[in-house]
């Protein structure tokens, strides 16, 4: 049986060297799960909250261990949240931390495939789960909260829609990457690279966009499939007294909305995150009007993976795509909810990693489980590979 026997939480590294909450959930037939919260620097305003690691640790070991060792199977995952959600008692998990509920609710989850012998994916998706594979949307290019003296937009994203399977996908990305590497070299740009591993040169929005586009082309006329690129623009965290300052460039709402539409049409943009104010549902919508017939428009720091902030969207026709970010939410269940509104309302799924982040490969196994159409995790660095390598070996029946 999938019984709890006993939760372990610790403080581990996550990729900015920073603490994060892990958890170990054992049954009480030799189950064994083990996962850990990532952490946002770009955090939307409206995200369950994330307590220091020491308080979220001490606060669920009070609550929420006691409620769930021995007591809830580790297979009945709504019942694990509900039961960390009960624990914890308010609507953003500001008592036991979003890192604690989000770690002990994907520890659980893999735990309840480990009892039944399942991969992660096939425990979530069950057996009437869809056989697509996500688009990897790569962060190629970036800078905002991600990386100090880069550019203003926060991510530039690879997005090789023309891939044949989730291989030659992975692969196109991290080619485009280099393909990036290299042409700051021949230009003589000096490039660090930010949080996610994506490169942080010290250019200009508008440099920016000619080197990734020039790479996305090189590549994709390489592998002879196509590849497009989109962006984060992160607008919440640049939105001051009503105007949108992304570096030297200061845009009114109207004039922002003119911009993101105008960069659509010239470059072909394939996805668009991020564009507008985490409460401006109107302009998101007076955008997606525009052009959300040509691409995605997602909500991340405006839905926050949050049914109550995605039926709002849903009702004013503000976007046509979402970002799933588990601990934005606290629970897989919630992460669930958000991607069956989602769907139902043709809202395309992108799920997320987030900047910091951790060897954890839950996101790769939730995006099959659920079918998503994208999964935004990074192009390079161990923290990002340990997920796109585990949907490789998803792809491959390789668990
Ligand atoms: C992944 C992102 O960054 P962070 O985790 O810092 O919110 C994002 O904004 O989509
Ligand atoms: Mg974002």
């Amino acid at each position: 049986m999938t019984r709890i026997e006993t939760v372990r939480l610790r403080a581990v590294l996550d990729s900015r060297g920073n603490k994060t909450v892990e958890a170990d959930v054992l049954t009480e037939s030799g189950g064994f799960g083990r996962a850990a919260a990532p952490s946002g620097a770009s955090t939307g305003e409206y995200e369950a909250i994330e307590l220091p690691v020491n308080e979220a640790i001490a606060a669920a070991r009070e609550h929420a261990v006691p409620r769930l060792d021995g007591r809830v199977y580790a297979g009945d995952q709504r019942e694990v949240d509900d039961t960390l959600r009960a624990a914890d008692g308010t609507e953003d998990f500001s008592e036991i931390g979003a890192n604690s509920a989000v770690a002990i609710s994907m520890a659980a989850a893999k735990a309840g495939a480990d009892v039944l012998g399942a991969p992660l994916y096939q425990h979530l998706g069950g057996a009437f789960r869809g056989e697509n594979f996500p688009i990897p949307l790569g962060n190629v290019v970036g800078g905002g909260e991600h990386a100090q003296e880069a550019t203003a937009i926060q991510e530039f994203l690879s997005a090789p829609v023309g891939a044949p399977s989730v291989k030659d996908a992975v692969f196109a990305n991290a080619q485009v990457h280099g393909e990036i590497g290299s042409l700051l070299e021949e230009r003589g740009t000096p490039a660090a690279k930010g949080d996610e591993g994506a490169w942080a040169p010290p250019v200009s929005d508008a440099e920016a966009f000619e080197i990734v586009e020039e790479a996305v082309e090189t590549v994709s006329d390489d592998v002879g499939f196509d590849i497009k690129f989109g962006l984060d623009l992160a607008a919440a965290e640049v939105f001051e007294d009503g105007e949108y300052v992304f570096g030297d460039e200061v845009r009114s709402t109207e004039e922002q909305i003119e911009y993101v539409a105008g960069l659509v049409d010239e470059y072909d943009l394939a996805y668009v995150e991020d564009p507008l104010d985490e409460d401006a549902y109107e302009a998101f919508a007076e955008l997606t009007e525009r052009v959300g017939d040509q691409t995605l428009i997602c909500g991340d720091d405006l839905f926050v993976t949050n049914t109550e902030r995605l039926q709002e969207g849903i009702d004013v026709d503000a976007a046509n795509s979402i970002l799933i970010k588990p601990n934005q939410i606290g629970t897989l269940s919630d992460a669930f909810d958000a991607i069956e509104l989602a769907t139902r309302n043709g809202y395309e799924t992108v799920v997320s990693h987030r900047s910091g982040e951790t060897e954890d490969a839950t996101i790769a196994h939730l995006a099959v489980a659920t079918d998503a159409p994208f999964i935004k995790t990074g192009t390079v660095q161990g923290e990002r590979t340990a997920k796109l390598n585990e949907l490789i070996r998803i792809a491959d029946e390789a668990l």
